[in-house]
This record gives C-alpha cells, structure tokens and sequence, in this order.
C-alpha cells in the first residue's frame, strides 16, 4: 500500500470515529497519515468487538471495504497494550505472496511511529532459513504468512518459535485459504497455538460460506459474524456482459484497446497462460503494449508489476486467474443444487475432468501455489476489469470485479460469454472453461441480482468493427504455438534479469529503469509492422481526421516501387545484396 486511497464512501461509517476506538496515540497518528478520516463500516464494527470485547470475529464485507484495517488496526493496537509481552504475539496468514506483500506494506505504514514496539517478520520474503532464523532473533512480534510456509518454517526451525504467546491470528481471504489446500497446513498449527486460551481469531471475507464450519469450530468461541451487505444505491460499479465468440474475443479487445475505447487502466482477466501470451503477442502487433503476470513470473518481478500497474506506469494488464484450478469444485458443489440442470452438466463433467485435471496438475508442477492475483490484491485505480475468459464460479466473478471500482472511484466491469453453440468453432482461440460460459452467467446473474446488482448486456456495434477483422486475423495467424512457447520463455528469462539485485540497481540509477519495462514486446514470429498503425478509414466517421478524403489506402508499400522493380530487375525478385551495393 504504497500511496493508499480513500474507501468508497460507500464502505465509510460516518457515524464512527477514530477517536472513540481508544486507539494508542501512535496508531492514530499512523491511520491520519494514511487518509483514513473514518473507519469503514468492517472497521468501526469489528474493531471494539474486537478490543473491548475480545471476541473472535468472522467477517463478510465486500471487497475493497477495509478488512484488511479491520484485523490490522486491533493487532497493532493490542500488541501496543501488552508492550511487555515478549514472543510473537500475532499471526497473520494469506492465501498468497502478492497478498503478503501488500498486508505486510501496510502494516508497515500502520506502524510507522512505533516500529521499535511492534515488530514484523514477513516470511515470505524470500529469505534463506539462516536469514529467517537470524531475524527470529530479532523477536517479531507479528509474522505474516501463507499456512504452509509457517509450516515449513516452524518444521525446519524445530521448536526454535514459540507461538505460545500468540494472542491474534488472523485469516485473510479465509475462503480462498481453503480451496487453495491449506486446509492440513492450518490442522497442524492447532498444535502450536494456545487455541482456546488466549488466542482470539480474525476469520476474514468477501465471500464466506459452510467450509469455514471446521476452523470456526477449531478456532473460535462463540464469534460475532459481522456481515456487512453491499449498499446498492452507493456502488459505482457497472456490469456488462457481451456475447460474442472465440474469435471475436480477440477481435473486440484489439478495437477496445486500440481505439482507447477504455479511459483509464484496464485489468484483463484470462483463465490460462498461454492465453495471456497468445493475448500479448495479438496486440503487440497493433502497438498496444501491456503487461502479464501469472504464476511462472519470479515472485520479486510479479510484486514489482502491481506496484508499477498502481504507480501509473502500465495502462494494461493480463491477469492470468488461476485460482480457477482450485474452486471450480467448491463452487460447483455450493451452486449445483440450485440448479437442476447443473448437476447432469456435472456429472458429464466429472467424466472428462480427471483427464484434465491430472494433465494441467503436470503442466502446473512448476507453478507458484502461492500465487493470485483476482482476490485481496490492491490494484489501484482500475477503470475496466475485462473478462476476456470467464471465470469459472461466480465466487470468482465476485473477487475479479471487486478489483475496480475500488477506494471511492467509479469502475465498470465487462465480462465476454461464449454462446454454448459457438463453443469449438474456433481450434485455436478455443478454451474448455468456455464450454460453461452460459451456465456459469446464468449464476452470475442470479447471485448479483439477489444482492441488488444489475448484469446489463452490451452490445458492440458489429458493423464498425467489422472493418478491423481483416487485420485481427492476419495478426491472430502469427501469433503460432511456437511463439507462444518462446515468448513464455523469453518473459521468464526477462523477468529473472530484472527480478532481484539487477533491480536494486535499477531502482538507484532511474535513467536505467527502461530496462525494467515489464511491457516490453515479445514478438511473435512474423513481425508486420504495418498493423501499428490504424488507418484512418476503419475508424468511426467521428474520429477520422479527413472524412470526406479516405479513399483508397493499400495495404502494399508504394506503387513506384512495383515499377522499379519490374524496370530494373525485369519482374525478378530483387537480390537484397546487390541492392545494397548500389
Ligand atoms: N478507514 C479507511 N478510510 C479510507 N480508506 C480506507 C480505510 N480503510 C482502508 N482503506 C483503503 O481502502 C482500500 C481497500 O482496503 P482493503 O484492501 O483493506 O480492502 P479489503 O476489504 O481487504 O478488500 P479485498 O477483499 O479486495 O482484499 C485500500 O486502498 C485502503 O487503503
């Protein structure tokens, strides 16, 4: 949280007080340094539940309502109250590293006049096991981590941390925790806390539901559930779903992006790797430059990119979304039931998902686990979140879309759907998850309207962009399997280079920050640079520098270099070398 923002004024108690928490002076200085004039509604609900009643608290709030402020503020304020206290006094876990990174970032900020007090160990900062175990020396006193790196840590550290002290633990993106398998770290951490005793948990949201049942049971006595329902006539977020087909996706993004049609940051979401190379390497060819991050990405370089995204520097970002992987079950075993026709399309499901499933569990071996991008992760300031795939549950659909329209801001959210009957028309823009596209916006709608929330339908006008297949098609061609393969390889290698002390150096001489560019081209094979520019007589009459004036514009160079051609060379395919010889 480099350069944090206001919540929606939705998410804003005004009624609350800062002044009435009986907050520590330092924190308070802490949370006036941050803009927070206010708590939100999270914040001003669970934080006296939480100090002054010492309950253990399991909250469903919206995203970008300020949970993370609602577990932080009592952590700090309580390790600020017990200032005697030695040993880690609280436990924060996150479903991922870019998570981590950002509630570590903000706990800094949160502590930034008491950082002799209040101690923080970030375990997943790439440490060595020597540097954590010198830094445990140092006494934390929170540690922040994914389950199984506490885990892993507190195996390899072989009873040299003592979480005995602990008074806080909190689970962030809680339900995310468990469907990304963590379910065994968290059972084995039962027995390294004073659960029951002192310890008072923080379960935390946006989207909660039965699966929570066992830690509830482990880890709680007699939580208050604050569960805060979105504030309908207060949201500035606009939802839209086109229907359109395997192609046309690739179609409708490069007009979109080409033509500026989104003022503002987009975030793109697709449900594969590949797909967000084939995505790049599509509109590189049109000069639309933008960033990937997805799991093969060095953890450093990924961090780097949402800071750099929030900072202004990239416009455009694919967002590969793989917790796809991980809740296609969960939600489907939570939604099914409602709908009858689901659990036939299930069951066929099943049948053909063990193949893929153990396919994609090979692809992904060297994949971060650790990694998401549509839940929790601050992205700044974001205009458009596009769907380019759907996701899979409407869970999903929930975490992407609350990636903009955040802090306050307007944003709007545009989702492609894959008519069931185009579905395979198209080999190579084909995807699988597509194949449920209809079924799964069927959800969608009916759990955003049961929250108020409208899905409106939105309809491109066809004829205008008709004009830009031509050139889509002949850039979709180049971007071949091979391309993609070397592009992956290529943005790894890149990413590598720039990931840790290439990067330091970076960020002291700025004047070489170039080299850093996350956006950089990747190229696919064929390189046509012609497709950079937009001639004018594909644009809307509006946007044409000289209507009346388009005529003919070739494609090829000129027509003097034809005659040249065939007046010196007699219609021969000119020889380059002699050429440059003259
Ligand atoms: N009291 C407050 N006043 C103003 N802004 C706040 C306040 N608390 C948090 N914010 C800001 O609101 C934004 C969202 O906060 P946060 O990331 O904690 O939301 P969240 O509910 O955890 O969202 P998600 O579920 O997506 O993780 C952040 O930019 C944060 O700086």
């Amino acid at each position: 949280m480099t350069t944090p923002t206001a919540a929606s004024a939705a998410y804003v108690d005004d009624s609350s007080s800062w002044d009435t928490l009986d907050l520590d002076p330092r924190l308070l200085q802490a949370i006036d340094q941050l803009g927070f004039e206010k708590p939100t509604l999270i914040q001003s609900h669970s934080i006296p539940l939480a100090l002054e009643q010492k309950r253990d608290i399991i909250a469903k709030a919206s995203t970008g309502s300020g949970k993370t402020g609602a577990y932080g503020i009592p952590i700090v304020q309580t390790i600020l109250t017990n200032n005697d206290s030695v040993g880690i006094q609280s436990i924060v876990l996150v479903p991922t590293r870019e998570l981590s990174n950002q509630v570590v970032q903000f706990f800094e900020k949160l502590t930034m006049y008491c950082k002799n007090d209040v101690k923080l160990l970030d375990l997943l900062a790439n440490y060595s096991d020597q540097v954590i175990s010198s830094l445990l020396g140092n006494k934390p006193d929170i540690l922040v981590a994914t389950p199984s790196k506490l885990i892993s840590t507190l195996e390899k550290q072989n009873g040299g941390i003592d979480l005995s002290q602990v008074k806080i633990m909190a689970i962030d993106e809680v339900d995310l925790i468990l469907s990304f398998g963590y379910l065994d770290d968290l059972r084995k951490l039962e027995s390294y806390l004073p659960i029951k005793k002192n310890l008072q948990t923080f379960l935390m949201s946006a989207t909660v539901n039965d699966d929570l049942q066992e830690l509830k049971e482990k880890y709680c006595s007699k939580p208050a559930i604050v569960k805060l329902n979105d504030d309908v006539s207060q949201s500035k977020l606009t939802q839209y779903y086109t229907k359109t087909t395997e192609f046309d996706k690739f179609l409708l993004c490069y007009v979109i992006f080409k033509l500026n049609l989104i003022k503002g940051k987009a975030l793109v979401f697709v449900n594969d790797i590949d797909r967000g190379y084939r995505l790049k390497l599509f509109l590189e060819q049109f000069g639309v430059r933008c960033c990937i991050l997805n799991s093969e990405l060095p953890v450093n370089s990924r961090l780097h990119i949402v800071e750099e995204f929030n900072k202004n520097v990239y416009n455009l970002l694919i967002a590969t979304d793989e917790t796809n992987d991980f809740t296609v079950e969960n939600d489907e075993k939570d939604e099914a039931a409602e709908d009858e026709d689901d659990i036939q399309d299930k069951e066929e499901n099943e049948g053909k998902k063990q193949p893929s499933r153990s396919k994609k569990s090979r692809k992904s071996a060297k994949r971060d686990k650790e990694y998401g991008v549509s839940r929790g992760i601050d992205f700044r300031n974001v205009a458009c979140v596009l769907n380019f795939d759907l996701p899979v549950t409407s869970k999903a659909y929930i975490h992407r879309i609350g990636r903009t329209a955040r802090a306050g801001k307007a944003g709007m959210a545009l989702s492609f759907v894959l008519p069931q009957k185009e579905y395979g028309k198209h080999k190579v823009a084909c995807l699988t998850t597509a194949k449920r596209d209809e079924k799964v916006l069927k959800r969608i709608i009916r759990q955003q309207s049961a929250n108020g929330f409208e899905l409106k339908p939105y309809q491109f006008d066809m004829k205008q962009v008709e004009g830009f297949r031509y050139r889509s098609e002949d850039a979709f061609r180049a971007v071949t399997a091979t391309a993609i393969r070397e592009a992956r390889i290529k943005e790894i290698k890149n990413e590598i280079i720039n990931s840790d002390k290439l990067k330091r150096f970076f960020e002291e001489n700025p004047q070489d920050l170039i080299a850093l560019r996350h956006d950089k081209e990747l190229h696919p094979s064929r390189v046509q640079s012609h497709l950079k520019r937009v001639p004018d007589y594909l644009l809307p009459e509006a946007a044409r520098s000289d209507v009346k004036n388009i005529g003919f514009i070739p494609f090829q160079k000129h027509k003097i270099h034809k005659n040249n051609r065939k007046r010196k060379n007699g219609g021969k395919k000119a020889d380059p070398l002699k050429m440059k010889k003259r």
